[in-house]
């Protein structure tokens, strides 16, 4: 079963070198395999390309819709597990778009790559098939708060929520673009008992000016409820740039 990955221009996927920018892990050079599609639609996602397609009428604050042809390139496993060897890195990312959507073609994919340790980024919504799952060393689970503009019976599923809070190789990212956004943190907090320290705020943007902005209320938030602060290095670094 091939794979439906996203481009970094047409005809190029993006799969590529870079240092993790978010999350527990970040600083760590890792190889990025970014696929398409996905199941929601946050209106802020830097990566639209990957799902707000011309005919999708789900607002995004681009205002811009993306070809298909363009922004999709169809690979079969063991093309992609080359092309990731290829990158000679010892962790791997996958991201999208909502990565969890192809897991069982992932699944199929990593056994070309016994060795590599795996690290996943998802919205908390679709649960790993059992062969994907096993093979998982880490989840950044980010899930997707009011301010996103997906509707919460989409976005916060309790059972998911509920697996990933019990699950040891968890973390939770959540996109903070206001303070009031805290507050929905805090009340998911007490519903699902997260593990202290597996909590990161992060702040909603895609320039330096921006996190740093937003970053400067969001610390003493931080410190007063005990989460931890993730930034976006590849921005600081790279800018909102594909491949990066
Ligand atoms: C593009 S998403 C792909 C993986 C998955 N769909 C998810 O949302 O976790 C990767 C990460 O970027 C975050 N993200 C996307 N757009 C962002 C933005 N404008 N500002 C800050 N974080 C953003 C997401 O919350 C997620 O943690
Ligand atoms: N360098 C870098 N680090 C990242 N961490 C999470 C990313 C993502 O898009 O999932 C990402 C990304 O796009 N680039
Ligand atoms: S869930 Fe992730 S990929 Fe999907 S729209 Fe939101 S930020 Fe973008
Ligand atoms: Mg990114």
């Amino acid at each position: 079963m091939p794979l439906t990955l996203a481009t970094q221009s047409p005809g190029e996927p993006e799969i590529f070198a870079s240092l993790q920018g978010e999350g527990p892990s970040a600083g760590m050079p890792v190889a990025f395999l970014r696929l398409s599609r996905c199941n929601l639609a946050c209106q802020w996602c830097d990566t639209a390309y990957t799902w707000h397609f011309a005919g999708d009428e789900r607002p995004h604050r681009s205002g811009e819709t993306f070809d298909r042809k363009a922004n999709q390139l169809v690979l079969g496993e063991a093309d992609v597990a080359s092309r990731i060897a290829a990158l000679g890195q010892g962790r791997l990312v996958i991201t999208g778009g909502e990565p969890l959507l192809q897991g069982g073609a992932l699944a199929r994919m990593l056994e070309h790559l016994p060795d590599i340790a795996v690290e996943v980024e998802t919205n908390g919504t679709v649960a790993a098939p059992p062969r994907l799952d096993v093979r998982i060393d880490q989840y950044n689970v980010s899930p997707k708060l009011a301010h996103s503009g997906n509707p919460a019976d989409l976005a916060l599923l309790p059972e998911r929520l509920d697996a990933y809070a019990t699950d040891p190789r968890a973390w939770f990212k959540f996109v903070i673009a206001a303070p009031g956004d805290v507050d929905e943190v805090l009340a998911l907090q007490a519903r699902y008992r997260f593990r202290p320290g597996r909590v990161f705020l992060m702040p909603e943007g895609t320039d330096s000016a921006t996190l740093r902005a937003r970053a400067e209320w969001l610390a003493p938030l931080c410190l007063e409820h005990g989460f931890r602060m993730s930034d976006r290095l590849h921005i600081h670094l790279y800018g909102d740039t594909r491949g990066t």
